[in-house]
């Protein structure tokens, strides 16, 4: 097991990782989420043993990383499969690493089979594509056969056999009893992979739980509703009457309705009441990407300008900020109440049907900065601030690589 206590890490007067506290526990694959520059890598890091925490602690087993007895036997990672010596074939670096841990030279030739590296164990490897580099490392966290894993974005730049491939490990390494603590930006494959998150924002602890319950409450369950192409009285009759019962309506792009706050058979009796055929009635739950959409918005530090232009910035949601404690949620924090609606295509966005309530134009100035989660300071408060002011983030370059950033 991992456990992190009020885990901080501060850069000068950039504070990455503020106060974490946290589980990974065994015989489960936990996903590690937060937008660019949450401070995934950094906790990753702390948790090796290769950055120091200005605050709090963290431990594998009980230990911290350097004081664990033959680590690398009982510890595995992937965090940058680009750090590897480029002239050395891979079973030459794999064999360079096991001499170094005290592992059997046999064991370097099963991992290359478990990765899928055995043909090419001679070749040097700085002539490996992205996607065999990524192989290499998991190869070399595999090496001791650890009972705990990370791997920082294990799937970058694997092709959709070698997804399904790192899906398969993961889990059969957590069906055996491991600990396996995963970050990723695929929200559709750590759905498939994850059985518990973690979600950090701005370095801070705003979810830990298990998948399900986390895109049950950040998400709100939605029906399609689709009237006869062409007919369109009988979409306006039935938006109208879909309104006038409380029901939020938003075009699709495709012509289909979204219907939010209705049950299907409410909506089917309207319908009929209504005198509107319908051409499909379909019940929807939002994606672990759209939960996950809804919880960060507020903590995405990096924005493309283009995304404004385009309309792809979302609306900032009710502030997430709550005093007191939701189970599963840091202090502080709770899911949020408004239902989620996905933003719409950019090109084929429609108006919507019915009239939404204006946006305060404070607000709305405000939207691509944090309103759930708290900026951090340049040195920690005694408490999160309810409200992050967009003034309090402090300035930072957009890196073109999250290297960079480093
Ligand atoms: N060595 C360092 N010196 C100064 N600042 C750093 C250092 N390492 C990380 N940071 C800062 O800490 C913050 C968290 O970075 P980190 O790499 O941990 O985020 P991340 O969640 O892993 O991001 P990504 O998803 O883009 O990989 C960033 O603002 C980054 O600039």
């Amino acid at each position: 097991m991992i456990e992190a206590v009020g885990l901080t890490k501060s850069y000068g007067a950039r504070t990455a990782v503020y106060n974490l506290t946290f589980r990974v526990q065994p015989g489960k694959v936990t996903g590690f989420l937060g937008p660019n520059g949450a401070g995934k890598s950094t906790t990753m890091r702390m948790i090796l043993g290769l950055d120091h925490p200005t605050g709090g602690s963290v431990t594998i087993g009980g230990y911290p990383y350097r004081q664990l007895p033959n680590a690398p036997r009982q510890v595995g990672a992937l965090l940058d499969a680009n750090a590897k010596h480029g002239g050395r074939s891979a079973r030459a670096h794999l064999l360079c690493l096991a001499q170094l841990s005290g592992i059997p030279a046999r064991r370097v030739d099963e991992v290359l089979g478990v990765v899928g590296l055995s043909e090419v164990a001679r070749r040097r490897s700085k002539a490996f594509s992205l996607g065999m580099g990524q192989r290499l490392g998991i190869a070399a966290a595999l090496l001791g056969d650890p009972q705990v894993l990370l791997f920082d974005e294990p799937v970058n730049g694997l092709d959709p056999e070698g997804i399904l491939w790192v899906r398969n490990l993961m889990r059969r390494l957590a069906a055996e009893g491991r600990t396996v603590f995963v970050s990723s930006h695929l929200m559709s494959e750590m759905a498939q992979t994850a059985d518990h998150l973690i979600v950090i924002g701005r370095g801070q602890l705003m979810a830990d739980l298990p998948v399900r319950d986390f895109i049950a409450a950040n998400s709100t369950d939605f029906a399609r509703v689709r009237t006869p192409d062409g007919d369109e009285a009988a979409r306006e009759a039935l938006v109208k009457a879909l309104g006038d019962a409380g029901g939020q309506v938003h075009p699709e792009a495709d012509g289909a309705l979204k219907v939010v706050g209705l049950p299907l058979p409410r909506i089917s009796d309207l319908a009929h009441e209504a005198d509107t055929r319908l051409w499909e009635l379909s019940p929807h739950q939002a994606s672990l990407e759209e939960a996950y959409m809804r919880m960060t918005q507020g903590a995405v530090d990096f924005r493309s300008t283009a995304d404004q232009r385009a309309g792809l910035v979302q609306q900032a949601p009710a502030p997430g900020y709550a005093p007191g404690h939701t189970p599963g949620y840091a202090p502080g924090y709770a899911p949020p109440q408004q239902p989620y609606v996905p933003p719409q295509p950019p090109v084929q966005a429609q108006p919507p049907v019915q009239p939404q309530a204006p946006v305060p134009a404070q607000r709305a100035a405000g939207a691509t900065m944090a309103l759930g989660v708290p900026a951090l300071p340049p040195t920690p408060p005694a408490s999160p601030p309810p409200v992050a002011a967009p003034a309090d983030i402090p300035e930072q370059p957009a890196p073109s690589r999250p290297e960079d950033a480093r």
